[in-house]
């Protein structure tokens, strides 16, 4: 029997309102500390053609590396498998802003997740050309995905992490020294900074990853990435979505799923589901602490974890 996803999702908005613990917003990013922490949405996209939504759904909040996603995807599009020559396929099982490994391993990130892997992405899709170019391919298509020609970019987000980023730019300068950035770090984190601070609401991200549960068609029927390639970005997503606490969010949830530090995850359930949630207080790893809660109680609910058996009649 399939779930009753409205009874499911009130008890979710309620049980999120009562929350005491909401985690504490990113102030690293002076624009996001500036988001009231009281906030929670949901959203969620069903293979059958369903939107179902609740609480602060229509809010926009920063996407922040949530557009890792679609940033590997634009990638993968343009260089294919060569991108792996660059960037790992294996958990960092560090913060997403660590250096660490860098140097070990001679500039070659551990994966597109992380701020290193999605930096020289970042290097991809800027191909030679402007970061204006690239940024604006970017949005093209998240608006494709989404079919909504209103997101945008919030300009203060990128102007306020553009100011502060020290960190984004020691990792840049750094792979930059293993050429394995190859443009000039400020065009590259020009690109990088903007594709974060690209805003959506709960229901437009919901909509915007649909290819990744259906096999990487679009639900207009056109056709956005290979039915393999769909499969290994969720593998990625589940392995790696959520820095050093990805095997966490794996065990408390089972869902492919892809976290940013402006409290929304997006969250794929092949053939059955694309979830968004945002909360913006943030847990210990950098992780929605209200998003995470309620992603392990609809899994629950429905039984919607990768590692459940199919339904009967499935
Ligand atoms: N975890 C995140 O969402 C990090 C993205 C943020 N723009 C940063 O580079 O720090």
């Amino acid at each position: 029997m399939s779930p009753d996803l409205t009874a499911i999702l009130d008890e979710i908005v309620a049980h999120m309102a009562a929350a005491e613990d909401r985690g504490t917003v990113a102030s690293y990013i002076p624009e996001l500390a500036k988001v009231d922490p009281a906030q929670f949405g949901i959203a969620i996209a069903t293979a059958d053609g369903r939107l179902l939504t609740g609480g602060d759904s229509d809010t926009g909040f920063s996407i922040q590396s949530v557009s890792k996603v679609f940033a590997l995807t634009l990638a993968l599009g343009k260089v294919g498998d060569q991108l792996w020559d660059r960037v790992g396929r294996e958990p960092s099982g560090n913060a997403f802003n660590s250096i660490v490994q860098l140097e070990q391993e001679q500039g070659i990130p551990r994966n597109p997740f992380i701020n290193a892997g999605a930096i020289v992405v970042a290097d991809v899709n800027l191909g030679g050309h402007q970061p204006r170019v690239a940024i604006g391919e970017m949005l093209r298509f998240v608006r494709y995905l989404t079919g909504d020609d209103s997101v945008a970019i919030n300009e203060d987000v990128a102007a306020s992490e553009t100011a502060t980023g020290y960190r984004n730019m020691a990792l840049a300068n750094y792979m930059r020294a293993f050429a394995n950035v190859r443009h000039p770090v400020d065009l590259v984190l020009g690109t990088y900074f903007h594709q974060c601070a690209i805003e959506m609401s709960c229901r437009q991200l919901a909509l915007a990853g649909r290819y990744l549960m259906l096999d990487g068609r679009h639900p207009d029927g056109g056709r956005v990435v290979s039915p393999s390639r769909a499969r290994r970005i969720n593998a990625l997503m589940l392995t790696c979505g959520h820095y050093d606490a990805s095997g966490d969010f794996a065990f408390r949830v089972g869902i492919p799923g892809k976290s940013g530090v402006g409290g929304g995850i997006l969250a794929i359930v092949p053939g059955r589901a694309s979830i968004a949630v945002w909360s913006p207080g943030l847990n210990d790893s950098g992780n929605s602490c209200l998003g995470t809660q309620a992603l392990e109680l609809l899994a629950r609910r429905t039984g919607w974890s990768v590692f459940s058996p199919p339904e009967e009649g499935d």
